[in-house]
């Protein structure tokens, strides 16, 4: 019998490119057909056969409390019944933007977006109206959305589709974006001694998840702040990942770096489309109506949207939630390696907060080309055997994995089962 799924997919096809509204969704460099989910309850999410999975994507970031979480319903479900959108000013809105500047510092204005690529794409027009300069510097492998100028040798769907740098994008539009590896500070240097007064922003994701998981290593941020200081160019963090996963300060207080502007999505919206940009008072006060910079859009700061950021921002804000979430990523991580070592199998885990990557290879990578080196093959056979045993990671070997505070130990416990009997006959 066919199953319902393989029904949706065949029909999706004909009406959605790839039967997909995002393409890292479609299961391409995996194999096999995507998933149609749905509903989801804490860490679990069933799909359309009714087979139930833990899951370890959380929507790419965003369920930091797990699905359908209670609070976060309520609050959405109240908001929901005054009004879905005004295209106007809220009380609402207010108190997340205040919430956002006291929980990082160095964000002291911000505005509300509806997604992390209109995110990345403001702050990038943004420093280039504060400075009156052209150039950016992005790295390889990270990525920023799909805004055309930061599309080059972009992480994510597509580094995981082979084409890192996209069709339709003219030459002249990325003219001005200078790409650089991750980690690599001779780079970084040697490139504003040649163009520092042509740099408008450096963008980087403080801890890069799009190219799987990789930490910056010591000084790398900090050279990055030290050069964007001397050069009166604009630093520029994408946390829209990384804020509020790794921790209530976001990658920003971990490492005690100063961005300039930082890029928020996924965990401030707690499941519905919102994100941000925001930081220093002098740069913010160049947008629009007070600036020169425009931004815009008819949902930003949406009323539904925020009421699912603010009931999630609340509770994360609990003593010792980034302890229980960090300690739980890391006993799923450590029992993964423990159980693979145990076979012989070349693999490594590391995780921060609530956020994890997995690599078939020896060591842990620290750049992209070491991602690069990862076996692709193995980890396609991982992804499924463990699908097949009820356990759903990202469809991808390019793509961090997350856990909510509603795993527990069973969940983690029952992912440790299913890795012994995938790696058993592996
Ligand atoms: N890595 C991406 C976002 O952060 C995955 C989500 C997508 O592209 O659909």
């Amino acid at each position: 019998m066919t199953s319902r799924n393989h029904q949706l997919f065949e029909l999706s096809q004909k009406y959605i490119p790839g039967g997909v509204n995002s393409p890292v969704r479609a299961f391409k460099s995996v194999g096999g057909e995507p998933i149609f989910f749905q509903r989801g309850q804490g860490a679990y999410v069933w799909d359309v056969d009714g087979k139930a999975y833990i899951d370890y994507v959380g929507s790419w970031g965003p369920l930091i409390l797990g699905h359908a979480q209670t609070e976060v319903i309520n609050a959405v479900q109240t908001a929901a019944q005054n009004g879905l959108t005004f295209g106007a000013p809220t009380e609402a809105e207010l108190k997340i933007a205040e919430l956002i500047c006291q929980l990082i510092p160095s964000i002291e204005q911000v505005r509300l977006v509806s997604s992390g690529t209109e995110a990345g794409m403001s702050a990038i027009r943004l420093a280039r109206g504060y400075t009156g300069r052209s150039h950016i510097i992005k790295f390889e492998g990270c990525y920023h959305g799909h805004d055309d100028a930061l599309l080059v040798k972009a992480g994510s769907g597509a580094l995981t589709f082979g084409h890192p740098s996209s069709a339709g994008v003219p030459a002249e539009t990325v003219g001005h974006t200078i790409v650089l590896d991750y980690n690599d500070r001779a780079g970084l240097e040697k490139t504003f001694v040649e163009h520092g007064d042509k740099i408008a922003a450096v963008i980087v994701e403080p801890i890069a998840g799009n190219m799987n998981l990789i930490m910056p290593e010591s000084g790398f941020l900090a050279t990055l702040r030290e050069l964007c200081t001397q050069h009166g160019s604009v630093l520029i963090f994408d946390e829209v990942m990384t804020g509020f996963r790794v921790g209530l300060s976001c990658a920003q207080g971990l490492y005690q770096i100063k961005p300039d502007l930082t890029t928020l999505g996924k965990v401030i919206g707690g499941g519905m489309p919102m994100a941000a940009f925001g930081g220093r008072r002098d740069i913010m006060q160049c947008l629009a109506p007070l600036g020169p910079v425009y931004q815009a859009g008819t949902l930003s700061g949406n009323p539904v949207a925020v009421a699912a950021g603010l009931a999630t921002l609340k509770q994360v804000q609990a003593v010792g939630f980034y302890e229980r979430l960090a300690s739980k990523t890391q006993q799923l991580t450590e029992g993964i390696v423990a159980i693979a070592k145990k076979q012989g199998v070349a693999f490594c885990a590391q995780s921060v907060g609530g956020m994890f990557g997995l690599y078939f290879r020896e060591k842990i990578p620290a750049s992209f080309s070491e991602v690069m080196e990862c076996d692709k093959d193995a980890f396609n056979r991982f992804f499924h055997a463990m699908l097949n045993e009820g356990v759903y990671f990202a469809p991808s070997a390019f793509e961090a994995g997350f856990v909510s505070s509603a795993h527990g130990d069973m969940e983690i416990d029952k992912t440790l089962v299913a890795a012994e009997k995938v790696f058993d006959t592996w």
